[in-house]
């Protein structure tokens, strides 16, 4: 008897880094009180999530549906298991972060000037300036810094974006004390062919280890985007439960690829993620109940 072929990577674990309480949440005109915000971040580390970004200090002006990160980091239950990492733009980020009693940060920029601009209203030369003190200020202070990089593949903007220009980001990133760099596909453009270039082009001068791979799904590619990273070397993945998302300033950009679909792909390999799908796919009736739609999960619709 023929056995069946194995893909090289079967049995390896992949970390999963849950986004939906902030890049899901984080568009949302009628978003969650913070009860409910609470609670999706209780159901996803009970379903084994370990690393779950909470929310982000920003300008409350321009981001509202962030506005209370404080006060769900300080109401959260203690769980001593799982990261909590928040978006951080500025030092008064940090410093709020630090009060908030957060232990790992997050970091953004963009590869494309047009999107640095309107999200953070810097270039990114600018930004990497603000980013330098903000960086080392959490790591003398025993943070965790993770870096993004918005626009990995295509601007809303500027259009393509080089890929020479993401590989200089994340250098840059890694160089100032990241310990991984996650690579954003913000308007969900890239294709298994592209991915697999981007990933290729970083390979040669840094570790696919310390690269992680967030990818929105607006042209529908983002789980085989997921299979093009992990044939590329990558085991770290940001996803978002019930594929809740989009950004601020990338109109028309969906969400990220959503985490019950990523769980059942990788569980099809034999890949460990720790993560229960059906308390999973629970959660995301959870969350999409309480904000009035559909999951657009179709994992979570297959089995609701
Ligand atoms: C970066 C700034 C602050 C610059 O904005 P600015 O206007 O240049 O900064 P400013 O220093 O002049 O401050 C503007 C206002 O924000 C306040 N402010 C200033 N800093 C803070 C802070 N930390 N916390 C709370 N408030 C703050 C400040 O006090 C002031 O308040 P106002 O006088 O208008 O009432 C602003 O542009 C901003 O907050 N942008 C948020 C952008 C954002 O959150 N975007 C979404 C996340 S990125 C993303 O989704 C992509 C990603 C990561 O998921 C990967 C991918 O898919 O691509």
């Amino acid at each position: 008897m023929i056995a069946p072929a194995r893909p090289a990577f079967s049995s390896d674990s992949v970390r999963l880094v849950e986004v939906g309480p902030r890049d899901g949440l984080q568009n949302e005109k009628s978003y969650p009180a913070t009860d409910v915000k609470i609670e999706l971040i209780t159901r996803l580390a009970a379903a084994g999530m370990a690393t779950i970004e909470a929310g982000s200090f920003v300008s409350p002006r321009r981001v509202p549906a962030m506005a209370d990160t404080g006060d769900v980091m300080r109401r959260l239950p203690i769980m001593p298991d799982v990261s909590l990492p928040v978006l951080v733009p500025n030092m008064r980020g940090l410093e709020q972060a630090m009060l908030a009693g957060c232990r790992e940060i997050a970091v953004f920029l963009s590869a494309s000037e047009g999107f640095s601009q309107r999200n953070i209203q810097c270039s990114i030369q600018e930004s990497r300036a603000r980013y330098i003190d903000v960086i080392d200020a959490a790591l003398v202070a025993g943070l965790r810094v993770r870096g993004y990089i918005s626009c990995v593949v295509r601007c809303p903007y500027d259009g393509d974006v080089p890929i020479d220009k993401v590989v200089q980001v994340a250098q840059w990133l890694l160089e100032r004390g990241c310990y991984e760099v996650s690579l954003g596909d913000t308007i969900g453009a890239g294709t298994p062919a592209h991915i697999r270039a981007l990933l290729q082009a970083c390979a040669a001068t840094m570790p696919v280890t310390q690269l992680a791979g967030h990818f929105h799904d607006t042209y529908g590619m983002a789980v085989a985007n997921v299979v093009a990273a992990l044939e590329s070397g990558v085991r770290v993945f940001d996803t978002s439960v019930a594929g809740l998302g989009g950004c601020p300033y990338a109109k028309g950009a969906s969400g990220n690829v959503a985490s019950e679909d990523v769980v059942y792909l990788l569980r099809g390999l034999g890949m460990q993620t720790g993560v229960d799908l059906p308390a999973l796919v629970e959660t995301g009736a959870f969350i999409s109940q309480a904000l009035g739609r559909a999951t657009a999960s179709a994992v979570g619709r297959a089995l609701s």
